[in-house]
């Protein structure tokens, strides 16, 4: 994914604006900074929702605006924060949503096989019959994991993304390190790039390949984790004093 000269604002007011930044395929790319710095409107623009910005996103070797929304459903999947709180659904139902850019009226065997997978890989079996609203905050995040799971199964060989907004949002230490190792895991089982928002620095240093540090609606680091979170940076962007730790050649920060 190539981004260049891409600026969003609202009412003059510059949100999110990255010059020139290439995403690896295959890799796990994080974006960081402080609240409000415009992470989350970065993440819109990548993934396709938020066409309005100057500049251009290219995915796959074609311009994000030249996808349509059904042939960018089959690419990729993207976990956003507060969804599908307004109406009551079983959970096996909102995991079959994952599925919908694939069949017409009738969910296939194959559908059905990709969500009992998708449940499955999220322990969630035990949940099935369930409302997702009676669910807790960590249960709903797993199942809307799920959900974008589902979606991005199958069609080996293509190419697919994974755009992921604060994805460790209500999940206990376990289930923060075992979803981050799976999606290491499934990198490679479904030919994935994964961009996410996190906000765990030390999590992210674990598990990043590539980071975007956005400060006041501006990309002002990209690179390594030893470059973009060095102790430098957190005092200058992240406001803090952390200790630095070094642990298997690398740095993590006590708080
Ligand atoms: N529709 C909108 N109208 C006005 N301002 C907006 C709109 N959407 C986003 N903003 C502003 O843009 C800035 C960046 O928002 P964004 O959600 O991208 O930040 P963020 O880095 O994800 O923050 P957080 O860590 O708090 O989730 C914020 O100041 C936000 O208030």
């Amino acid at each position: 994914m190539k981004i260049e000269g891409v600026e969003f604002s609202i009412k003059q007011q510059l949100i999110a604006q990255v010059e020139d930044a290439y995403l690896e395929k295959g890799k796990i790319h994080f974006v960081v900074g402080k609240n409000g710095a415009g992470k989350t409107s970065l993440l819109k623009i990548l993934s396709g929702l938020e066409p309005n910005y100057k500049g251009e996103v290219s995915f796959l070797g074609r311009g994000l605006r030249d996808w349509k929304m059904e042939e960018l459903a089959q690419r990729r999947a993207v976990l956003s924060q507060s969804n599908f709180n307004a109406f009551p659904i079983k959970v096996e139902e909102l995991v079959m949503m994952g599925r919908y850019p694939f069949f017409q009226q009738n969910a296939t065997q194959k559908d059905k096989e990709i969500v009992a997978k998708a449940l499955a890989l999220f322990e969630l079996q035990k949940f099935v019959g369930r409302d997702f609203l009676s669910l807790s905050g960590g249960e709903r995040q797993r199942v809307l994991f799920a959900k974008c799971i589902a979606q991005i199964w199958g069609k080996e060989g293509h190419r697919k993304y994974l755009f992921l907004d604060e994805p460790l949002t209500y999940l206990d230490v376990e289930y923060q390190v075992q979803f981050l190792q799976l999606l290491r895991d499934l990198i490679e089982r479904f030919n994935l790039t994964i961009v996410g928002v996190i906000h765990d620095i030390n999590l992210a240093i674990n598990y990043g390949d590539n980071f975007l540090l956005m400060h006041a609606g501006k990309c002002v680091e990209q690179g390594d984790g030893s470059r973009v979170l060095s102790r430098e940076n957190m005092q200058k962007y992240f406001k803090v004093e952390p200790h630095v730790l070094e642990h298997q050649g690398r740095d993590f920060f006590v708080f």
